[in-house]
């Protein structure tokens, strides 16, 4: 089996939210709160949704944004050199005007409304099978959903569904990822976009992103900086069928900007690495714990806030 991939990792957050709720004694009820009656200030604050399931806006032409990047190019120069050659980062790779436009854009998005068959306490998980979890799928595309057993909330548009294409303002940016050398041959323009909402000190366990999709992420990210963890799978000695576990000894750090910055991860930093973004964390030092790909001063100090993340991929069609 290989190191947990995205549905693994929803099944260990699961897991490691029960771990919490049943070892961690809690003085707030922030933390107490059950996901669902999550509706804090901070979340008010931030993207109020609209509760609405009103269409996307149109648009009319579909032409990649401008990048700031020279020649609109990912070149060598972006390349993180440390230990694995195949992880790029730009600080800043969209102007302000751009950025502007997917936060108001993400406002747009509607909320995932529960309806009677997943008012079950599953959490709006359906019970078995494969069409039921295509089913799922169908209803939770482009819609805010809350992760019970994560904190946190995303929107999948998953364009690779019938009748589901990605809406115009992600197609663009699909597009201006592959116009600027994100998505290179043999991979082709994303398809598939995750966008993760994460308050202050929500992150997201270490996983990889599995073999649905080609060996290629992007992400966009806006808001607060993070740190983000990149390390190697290991093979463990274990006999029972749990082949391979993570290896988190001395992870590749890269600060994620939220001023519209652009990491690509590729090939071996794909297929041989996890990835993750500390949760509980308000503030966290670079290169204390690992080697930090693009603050080459080290120790400086991240401050969390409220951050969105727009996860571009390529999903294999069956
Ligand atoms: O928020 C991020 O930067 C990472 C998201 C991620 O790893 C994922 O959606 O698979
Ligand atoms: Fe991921």
């Amino acid at each position: 089996m290989n190191a947990i991939d995205f549905k693994q990792l929803r099944r260990q957050e699961r897991k490691q939210a029960q771990y919490r709720s049943s070892h961690l004694h809690r003085d707030d009820n922030t933390n107490n709160t059950s996901v669902d009656d999550t509706n804090n200030a901070e979340t008010h604050r931030n993207l109020d949704s609209k509760k609405t399931s009103g269409e996307f806006p149109a648009m009319t032409a579909i032409d990649p944004f401008p990048s700031l990047l020279p020649q609109n190019t990912l070149t060598e120069e972006h390349r993180i050199h440390a230990s694995l050659d195949s992880i790029y980062y730009v600080r800043q790779f969209l102007n302000d005007e751009t950025c502007a436009e997917i936060w108001n854009w993400l406002r747009s998005i509607p909320e995932y409304e529960c309806t009677g068959s997943d008012k079950n306490g599953s959490g709006g998980k359906v019970s078995s099978g494969k069409e039921s979890e295509r089913d799922e799928s169908r209803r939770h595309n482009g819609r805010w959903t809350r992760l019970r057993h994560a904190r946190r909330k995303v929107a999948l548009f998953d364009g690779t569904l019938p009748n589901h294409p990605l809406p115009p303002i992600l197609l663009r940016l699909s597009q201006t990822l592959t116009a600027n050398g994100a998505f290179s041959s043999p991979h082709s323009t994303p398809n598939h976009v995750l966008i993760n909402e994460y308050q202050p000190e929500e992150g997201i366990m270490a996983h990889t992103d599995g073999p649905a999709y080609e060996s290629c992420t992007a992400t966009i990210s806006l808001g607060g900086d993070v740190i983000f963890k990149i390390s190697p799978r290991r093979r463990s000695s274990s006999s029972n069928g749990d082949s391979e576990k993570m290896q988190c000894a001395r992870p590749l750090e890269v600060v994620l900007h939220g001023s519209g910055s652009l990491v690509v991860f590729r090939n071996e930093a794909y297929l041989d690495h996890c990835h993750e973004i500390a949760e509980n964390v308000l503030e966290e030092t670079t290169g204390l714990n690992g080697v930090c790909g693009n603050d080459p001063s080290g120790g400086t100090a991240v401050k969390r806030g409220y951050r969105v993340s727009l996860t571009f991929r390529c999903k294999k069609h069956a």
